[in-house]
């Protein structure tokens, strides 16, 4: 666990030195106020005490416990200060390392336990970071201490002593471990409730339109139901263990007692150390005691520590370069195949190539590839075999961030923050000007219903754009596209029927947007394709034909069929 704590702090665990090393001596206080105890005791009985020795005494303990309280002070304001600045740059680090990681990890890992991982696994290895390591560090120290003074007064007691640890160790031991594997189950439970909170409050609308509200709230109300009953056996699940122990380490006072009391009798120990020896007892007894009932809490920050270990294990996508000059924005698909999952073939051996200053659409039926070819070209995932250049370089040798400062997207599901219109395009150029944000929202067909709007640019927009209309929200992504006015722009074409006065304003923000850069467009609808500089018919991954509207329809292939098609349909009426 240490190697993980190691791993996961890095080079910031030095940050923690100090208050560490305070709390430790915050510690050594502890067993001044010990040894204090001892010389008082020594002098009650030996008849030595003074008032002399009274002043000495008090003078001394008034000075340690004011010298106690600022080092704890220091210590414990240091943890808590240094532990949260530590946390705040892992979590950086982590989604720095997060947005690096191929797509692949997202798949396989739910909504519901990446954010728990980035939420409560975190915030468990804080809170134990911050708030309980003081804790072991005290035991461990003042456990040492006050055995090494037992073997002092006495090495049989000292073993004894020894003896009840040795054997109440292993069953606290045994409580963590069962309260790993069940904390493991809670976490599963954890993740679940998170990924139906998420469903439930996403598809609120759907599940409303088919009356399927309390059925689904059902399924939410169940996983709560299920975390409740996990919350508590976790919680009980380690009673048994610091019960048991708690008893061995109480048994071995009467019993250490009474060993004391033969040895005192036989002459072994005199009266002093028998006194001493009792003290020390009960303080040991309160320390191991206190210490088990705080030792589940380690056991999650085991837990925590692997999850998180998992993460930062995950590879992140490599490069050779920060930075690359393209000398031009031409992309070249050179014989790619790619996939998703193994023997899937999604995409196999394509090659084409799109210029600079020109339309390429791709058309297919459903699962042809066609989003597939704009997430490899983003670099979401990275091919199997073959390479995708631009401008002759291949995409593979660029950091992911830094390709996609050359690519804009503009995808249906346009995905807006809760934020204000203003900031929500300003997110495609973070420099960006009011004016030129403005002069964007312009170009992009949206600023006439942004003025129209209370608020104007600082309207709040509800989380995913959820107050805007499908069409405002696809003018304020292109507008933010054209703000950001990168020289590759990957466009999914709106395959959802917009009113003809949206779909207008769109393709004319589009034509703009699109205008002498090297554009590659998911096209639903043939008839937008039509001027096209060339289309790529895709079927299950491969390309079936290539050319221009009029080579296609007079090629009298897929593409020619799913034209006429498209035409047939256009005359069916309800
Ligand atoms: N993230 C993913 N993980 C695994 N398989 C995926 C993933 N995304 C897509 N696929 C699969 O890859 C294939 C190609 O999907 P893709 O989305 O590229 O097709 P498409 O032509 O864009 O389809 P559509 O027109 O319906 O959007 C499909 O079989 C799909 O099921």
């Amino acid at each position: 666990m240490l190697s993980d704590i190691k791993t996961l702090l890095g080079e910031q665990r030095k940050k923690l030195r100090k208050p560490i090393i305070l709390l430790t001596t915050d510690t050594l206080f502890n067993m001044f106020f010990y040894s204090m105890l001892y010389f008082v005791l020594l002098d009650l009985i030996n008849y030595k005490f003074s008032f002399y020795k009274i002043k000495i005494y008090s003078i001394s303990m008034i000075i340690a416990f004011i010298a106690r309280a600022w080092i704890n002070a220091l210590g414990y304001t240091g943890i808590q200060e240094k532990g949260a600045r530590v946390i705040e740059n892992m979590r950086i680090s982590l989604g720095d390392h997060i947005r690096n990681i191929n797509l692949g990890f997202f798949n396989k890992n739910s909504i519901g336990s990446l954010s728990n991982i980035m939420t409560n696994d975190l915030q468990d290895f804080e809170k134990i970071m911050t708030h309980t390591t003081d804790e072991l560090i005290k035991t461990v120290l003042l456990s040492i201490y006050l055995l090494t003074i037992t073997f002092f007064i006495d090495f049989h007691l000292g073993v004894i002593q020894l003896l009840a640890v040795f054997i109440a160790t292993p069953i606290i031991l045994m409580g963590g471990h069962k309260v790993t594997k069940i904390g493991k189950e809670k976490k599963k439970v954890m993740n679940d409730v998170i990924s139906r909170m998420v469903e439930y409050i996403s598809g609120i609308e759907v599940f409303k339109s088919y009356n399927l509200v309390g059925e689904k709230f059902e399924r939410l109300e169940k996983s709560f139901r299920n975390l409740k009953k996990e919350c508590i056996r976790t919680e009980i699940s380690i009673v048994p263990f610091v019960l048991v122990f708690q008893v061995i380490v109480d048994l071995s006072f009467p019993i250490l007692l009474l060993i004391a009391t033969i040895e005192f009798g036989g002459g072994s120990i005199g009266k002093t150390e028998f006194l001493t020896f009792i003290i020390i007892n009960i303080a040991l007894t309160n320390i191991l005691r206190a210490f088990s009932t705080k030792y589940g809490e380690f056991r999650y920050l085991k837990l925590a520590s692997k999850k998180l270990i998992n993460i930062y294990n995950q590879p992140e996508m490599s490069c050779i370069y920060e930075e690359l000059n393209f000398e031009n924005y031409n992309i070249e698909f050179d014989n790619v195949s790619f996939e998703y999952e193994k023997n899937q073939k999604t995409i196999q051996n394509l090659s084409f190539q799109a210029n600079e200053g020109t339309i390429t659409a791709l058309v297919g039926p459903s699962g042809s590839g066609k989003t597939t070819i704009t997430s490899l070209i983003a670099r979401f995932w990275d091919v199997n075999k073959g390479k995708i250049k631009i401008g002759k370089k291949d995409i593979k040798d660029l950091n992911p961030n830094n390709l996609l400062k050359h690519i804009s997207m503009v995808f249906q599901d346009v995905y807006l923050l809760n934020d204000t219109i203003y900031n929500n395009i300003k997110l495609g150029n973070q420099n960006a000007t009011k004016e030129e944000i403005i002069e964007a929202a312009k170009i992009a067909n949206c600023h006439e219903f942004i003025e129209k709007l209370e608020n104007k640019y600082d309207t709040m927009i509800g989380e995913g754009g959820s107050t805007l209309s499908g069409g405002e929200k696809q003018r304020i992504s292109i507008a933010r596209a054209i703000l950001k006015d990168a020289p590759i722009i990957l466009l999914d074409e709106a395959t959802a029927s917009l009113d003809a006065d949206n779909e207008l304003e769109i393709r004319k923000a589009i034509k703009k947007l699109t205008l002498n850069k090297t554009v590659i467009v998911i096209a639903h609808r043939l008839n937008t394709i039509k001027d096209a500089d060339q289309i790529i018919v895709l079927n299950e991954g491969e390309i079936e034909e290539k050319g221009t509207h009029d080579q296609l329809i007079q090629n009298k292939k897929r593409y020619y069929d799913m034209y006429n098609q498209m035409e047939e349909a256009k005359n069916w009426s309800i």
